[in-house]
């Protein structure tokens, strides 16, 4: 009888941090690098938590806890499928990426971090967007930077998206 040798499973990775950092852009990148299916957590939000960040009033758990759900599921179907995936999502809190890597136990956090001022510079410049740069100062409050116990790593959001995405692929093949 022929032996099934089962195929490596592709990585199902999150692009976290706050506001500006570049998730999106880099999330994108690295997916298209990859060859991965790639998915922006922003639209998994409800519309009325898109309504308040708007309107620049600040998430709170409550409102982030439906949302994570959804993309915990996402995550989950693309690893249970093999496909891997990389998402881009805030994901601040521990508590929040213990939601996500409850979903999803593979799931490999790579956090992008910048200073205050980088980040104003983006989001003032960016057009286009529901997020208004005034909600920074919430994002940083919330932000609880990736743990030691936890399954990833960080990279330094300032240099150009596609010196990002390389870095990353790099750390990923040691991961
Ligand atoms: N490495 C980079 N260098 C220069 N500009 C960048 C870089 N990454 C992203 N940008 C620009 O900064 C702005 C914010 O990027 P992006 O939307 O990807 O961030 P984000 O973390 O996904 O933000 P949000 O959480 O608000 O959606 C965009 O205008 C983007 O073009
Ligand atoms: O948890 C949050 O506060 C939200 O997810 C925000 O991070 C926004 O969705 C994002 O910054 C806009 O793209």
């Amino acid at each position: 009888m022929a032996s099934r040798i089962s195929e490596p499973r592709l990585p199902c990775i999150v692009v976290v941090g706050v506001s500006g950092t570049g998730k999106t852009t880099v999330a994108r990148l690295l997916a298209e690098r990859l060859g991965l299916p790639f998915a922006d957590a922003d639209d998994a939000h409800p519309p009325d938590n898109i309504a308040k960040m708007a309107a620049g009033v600040p998430l709170d758990d409550a409102d982030r806890e439906p949302w994570l759900r959804v993309v915990g599921q996402w995550l989950h179907e693309r690893e249970e499928a093999g496909t891997g995936c990389v998402v881009a999502c805030s994901a601040l809190k521990r508590r929040y990426r213990d939601t996500l890597g409850a979903a999803c136990p593979g799931v490999f956090f790579l956090q992008l971090t910048a200073g205050r001022e980088l980040l104003e510079q983006r989001l003032d410049r960016r057009r286009d967007h529901f997020m208004p740069p005034l909600l920074l100062n919430s994002q940083l409050a919330a932000l609880e930077p990736l743990e030691p116990d936890e399954r990833g790593a960080s990279l330094d959001a300032a240099p150009p998206p596609d010196v990002i995405a390389e870095r990353a692929v790099r750390l990923l093949r040691h991961a």
